[in-house]
């Protein structure tokens, strides 16, 4: 039986004179897991360092000059031409995501000869590109490896150990479609499954560079490869490579999503680069105190600090890599639960390398929490009360990096929603922009219906309507607000709404629909910006409301709903001064989980792409 149906949640692009309502019922509670792979990767600023958990091998040399991927042929090497599609799948290959765009680079295998900048006929979008080839073109280096999001298909068998270290020199890779790679950015695109797309082994360091070249201590990386250090490179990319695997060997391969901060040059929608606002004072004027920058746990460093000796450091740190980098015989150092989580949030995009070191003790230290919100009013059957009860608000959740981070996953999300590349209803925007008309969304998790639809569903928790899964970074996010203390553990978020509130967007009032449990959040990015609550919050115009109460969300906080605060006072956000982000995230009731992952298990939720 379904629950009560009773709150309703203002959609996206309904005037909000239409939506108010309000209510409180009881809840069905659900308890919701998800499984974090426990493979691990580095993620520094500009790169990642992604172990091969699974091992590669050659892919059989079956020409397939008509596939979708058809790859470029190369003049040498193992893999003179195959098609992706079947080589990937079958033969433990990789694919590597570049932007059509970039196709023009000049890239050299690192045998030296020249790869074919084009592309063959038949050919549907992106390129071909050596794996640990030698750049000869500044501009296609700097395009590229800071640039790409990463994926290959693997299949379970082979490995590097298997693979001789020279062919490494020329692994061929080819791209995927520039869909996939849209949706590879935004970290929608993963899996877990040979047909999936899963993240290629690669070591690409904050210099921007692929870490296959020797970097002298202190001095910038010029990121062009020199041929005289190709021998270095290679060593450095093997020793590495090779630690990752002998560590993770029997690991699954991580679904990872790489966006790097040259991202806005081949996808113009996604604005400033993120990465870049780290050091370039994007913040948002609501960002007052310079203290508030200096909280962040991750100093900004230049990037070319990293030296063979950091590399080696950060793959021990991370991959307890001791015995194989140095050569000696130490135990690798022991991961807990602890690192698992870190792990799987370097691997989503929301947490740096820099802040591996913070424990969740000393990351729940950071948080600023007030809970004694006040306001009394006369409640129906229950006389006077505080209907502020309940809420709490959580200051310094995330790091102006782990904001940044999120937002560039947001705007990959926006541009994917804008090109009709996600499921169903996951994205949603006014038809037509006005002021206080309302918001754009993106729902994942399950889709939530906003008002009564054409067919006359009410409001609520539509099962049989696909939208995308929540994202790895998403995840994690909804895992470390359980770790910190945010949310209960039977309350993991398992769907998430995001809301992006350009100036004069605003959310009408409403109390949340009782299809999600209590208590759930919903988190401020980019700009400051006032919730209203009240038992009856007046609509004076559009995206003006007035009540009796007002709370500012700092960005980098989360509001915590529960008790009287979600469930007898109403709440609104009046139209916004600046762009602000938000990610409200909830659990289901469990019968709604349950049936979305049957309708799911039944394939009756099949992608869009
Ligand atoms: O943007 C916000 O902070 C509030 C969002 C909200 O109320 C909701 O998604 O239900
Ligand atoms: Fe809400």
């Amino acid at each position: 039986m379904a629950p009560q149906r009773k709150g309703t949640l203002p959609g996206p692009g309904v005037h909000p004179l239409s939506r108010i309502s309000s209510n409180s019922a009881e809840l069905q509670l659900s308890a919701s897991s998800m499984s974090p792979s426990n493979s691990k990767v580095v993620h520094c600023k500009r790169g990642i360092i992604h172990p091969l958990s699974q091992p590669l091998e050659p892919p059989k040399k079956e020409a397939r000059p008509n596939c979708r991927d058809t790859l470029v042929p190369s003049p040498q090497g193992p893999s003179s031409a195959w098609c992706t599609e079947s080589s990937v799948a079958s033969s433990a290959w990789s694919r590597m995501t570049l932007p059509q765009s970039s196709s023009q680079g000049g890239w050299k295998l690192a045998n030296g000869v020249q790869e074919q900048p084009q592309l063959p006929s038949g050919h549907q979008g992106g390129t071909t590109r050596g794996l640990g080839t030698d750049m000869n073109s500044d501009q296609a280096y700097n395009e590229m490896f800071p640039t790409l999001g990463v994926a290959a298909k693997l299949t379970k068998k082979g490995g590097f150990g298997k693979f001789p270290k020279k062919k490494m020199q020329a692994l061929e890779v080819s791209s995927l479609t520039d869909q996939d790679a849209d949706a590879c950015r935004a970290g929608l695109l993963t899996g877990e499954g040979s047909g999936d797309l899963q993240p290629v082994s690669s070591i690409r360091l904050a210099c921007g560079c692929d870490g296959g070249h020797q970097h002298d201590e202190g001095k910038p990386c010029d990121a062009i490869t020199p041929k005289s250090d190709a021998s270095a490179h290679s060593a450095l990319r093997e020793d590495a490579v090779k630690s990752d695997h002998d560590v993770l060997h029997s690991k699954p391969i991580p679904r990872q999503l790489v966006a790097g901060p040259a991202m806005v040059s081949h996808w113009p929608a996604l604005g400033t680069s993120p990465a870049q606002a780290v050091h370039t004072d994007v913040e948002p004027a609501s960002h007052t105190s310079k203290s508030e920058d200096c909280e962040s746990p991750v100093a900004w460093k230049p990037v070319n600090v990293w030296t063979k000796d950091r590399v080696k450091a950060l793959v021990v740190q991370r991959f307890g890599a001791v015995a194989k980098m140095n050569g000696s015989a130490q135990p690798a150092p022991s991961q807990g639960l602890q690192g698992d989580a870190e792990d799987a949030e370097l691997r989503a995009g929301l947490r740096v390398v820099s802040e591996r070191s913070i424990t969740d003790g000393q990351r729940r230290q950071q948080l600023k929490t007030t809970s004694n919100f006040v306001h009394r009013e006369h409640v129906k059957g229950e006389g006077m009360r505080n209907v502020l009860a309940g809420l709490e608000l959580v200051e310094n959740l995330l790091s102006l990096e782990e904001q940044n981070n999120l937002v560039e996953k947001v705007e990959a999300w926006l541009s994917l929603g804008e090109k009709k590349r996600m499921l169903g209803r996951t994205y949603t925007a006014p038809s037509k922009w006005m002021r206080g008309k309302g918001r754009r969304t993106i729902q994942f998790g399950c889709c939530y219906n906003y008002a009564t639809d054409g067919q006359g569903r009410p409001p609520g928790i539509l099962v049989e309507d696909p939208v995308e899964d929540m994202p790895p970074v998403l995840v994690s996010l909804a895992q470390r607000l359980v770790r910190w203390g945010v949310l209960p553990a039977n309350r993991q978020p398992d769907s998430a709404i995001v809301n992006v509130y350009e100036p004069g967007d605003c959310i009408p009032p409403h109390i949340d629909n009782h299809d999600f449990v209590r208590p759930f959040v919903t988190i401020s990015l980019l700009s400051t910006a006032p919730i209203n609550f009240g038992t009856h919050i007046q609509v004076l115009g559009p995206g003006d409301f007035s009540s009796p109460y007002q709370i500012m969300l700092p960005p980098r906080s989360c509001l915590v709903l529960k008790g009287a605060g979600a469930d007898k006072a109403q709440h609104c956000i009046p139209s916004v001064k600046e762009r602000r982000i938000s990610i409200t995230m909830r659990q289901m009731a469990t019968q709604f989980a349950k049936e979305i992952a049957k309708n799911k298990a039944e394939g009756k939720w099949g992608r869009s792409r």
